[in-house]
């Protein structure tokens, strides 16, 4: 069911509320079923309707359920023609915007952390220096 080619040309046939075929990551998903219940509202699927839209799909950031449910809705995988336009940015992980962002903000937070205990060491490490003078000079 899952294995018919579609030429971009196909796709774009199918750009019709009753008739819509998207899509994502070069597979062709029909969404006709599922416009009227969209969370995100029937427009934005009619406007990407017959179109690559991996870059909105992927843009609004879509749960693992809402994968599941494109995963249902599987008809075929596009094959690109010569003069196609080009699949939009799909190239990178899903989630590597978020966690690179994460990641930033956790290795500043490590160094502020690292950088006090240093701190702290060393200004033990000079008390205790300070303590020991006076403790000779008595
Ligand atoms: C057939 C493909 C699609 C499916 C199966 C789908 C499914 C879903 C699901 C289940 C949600 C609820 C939130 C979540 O689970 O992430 C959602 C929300 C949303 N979707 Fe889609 N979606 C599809 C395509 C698109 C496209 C192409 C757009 C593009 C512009 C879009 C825009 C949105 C927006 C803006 C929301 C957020 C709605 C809100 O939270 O108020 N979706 N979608």
């Amino acid at each position: 069911m899952a294995d018919k080619e579609f030429t971009y040309s196909d796709v774009s046939e199918h750009n019709t509320k009753k008739d819509l075929y998207i899509v994502v990551h070069d597979k062709v998903y029909n969404a006709s079923s599922f416009v009227d219940e969209h969370p995100g509202g029937e427009e934005v699927l009619l406007d990407v309707g017959g179109q690559d839209s991996t870059e909105a799909f992927e843009d609004v950031g879509h749960s693992d359920e809402a994968r599941e449910i494109l995963e249902g809705l599987l008809v075929g995988s596009l094959k690109r023609q010569e003069g196609d336009p080009k699949p939009k940015s799909y190239a990178q992980p899903t989630s590597s915007a978020t966690t690179s962002d994460g990641a930033s903000t956790g290795v500043g937070l490590y160094a502020i952390i690292l950088l006090g205990g240093a701190l702290a060491f060393g200004a033990y490490k000079y008390l205790q220096g300070q303590s020991q003078k006076e403790g000779i000079a008595i």
